[in-house]
């Protein structure tokens, strides 16, 4: 899944929002990556923080979206203007090899294939995952995109389940 903040203290917020999911009964956080400063798709708004956490859960889809929208409303999420700033955003990218299509949850995530602020985090902790609809792999995913506006940095977060 990946994690997105660009108001208030961004890397705490995402540190808490991990928390949080290690937190939550039938949710393990195995793995995570590191902090990436990138610049904003979409309208103007300041600079986000992103990255990626690999979880387990035996909650399903629709559940685990649950659970994430409750975690963002936790942290005072106030649904503005799509794409606009946001203290935190959750978004589900792969379920293994699942493709989801309801009217509140799409997995893949739409939009994920595009975005080199989800890959590039998401290629440092699951590169060899297959994104079912593509049948590429996340690595490959990456190569295809624009990294410009995506900045790795070395701000680790702590995983305690
Ligand atoms: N894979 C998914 N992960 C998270 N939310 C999803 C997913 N698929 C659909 N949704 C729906 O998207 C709704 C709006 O989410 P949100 O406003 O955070 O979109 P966004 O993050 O601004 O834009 P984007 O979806 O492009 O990242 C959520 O309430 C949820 O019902
Ligand atoms: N750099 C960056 N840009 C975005 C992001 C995001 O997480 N990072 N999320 C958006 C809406 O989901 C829109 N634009």
């Amino acid at each position: 899944m990946a994690l997105g903040s660009n108001l208030g203290d961004s890397l705490a917020i995402l540190q808490g929002a991990i928390a949080a999911l290690a937190a939550t009964a039938d949710i393990t956080v195995q793995a995570c990556s590191s902090a990436y400063k990138t610049a904003p798709v979409g309208p103007p708004q300041p600079d986000y923080w992103n990255a990626c956490a690999l979880i387990t859960t035996q909650l399903s889809p629709e559940a685990l979206l649950a659970v994430l929208l409750k975690i963002e409303a936790g942290f005072g999420r106030i649904r503005q203007e799509r794409w606009g700033p946001r203290l935190l955003d959750l978004d589900l990218l792969l379920f293994g090899q699942q493709i989801w299509h309801s009217s509140t949850l799409q997995v893949p995530h739409p939009r994920m294939n595009e975005r080199a602020f989800v890959l590039a985090p998401l290629a440092e902790i699951a590169a060899d995952w297959i994104e079912p609809i593509s049948g590429q792999t996340v690595a490959e995913l990456l190569q295809q995109v624009d990294r410009s506006g995506v900045q790795p940095t070395a701000w680790q977060f702590e995983i305690d389940n």
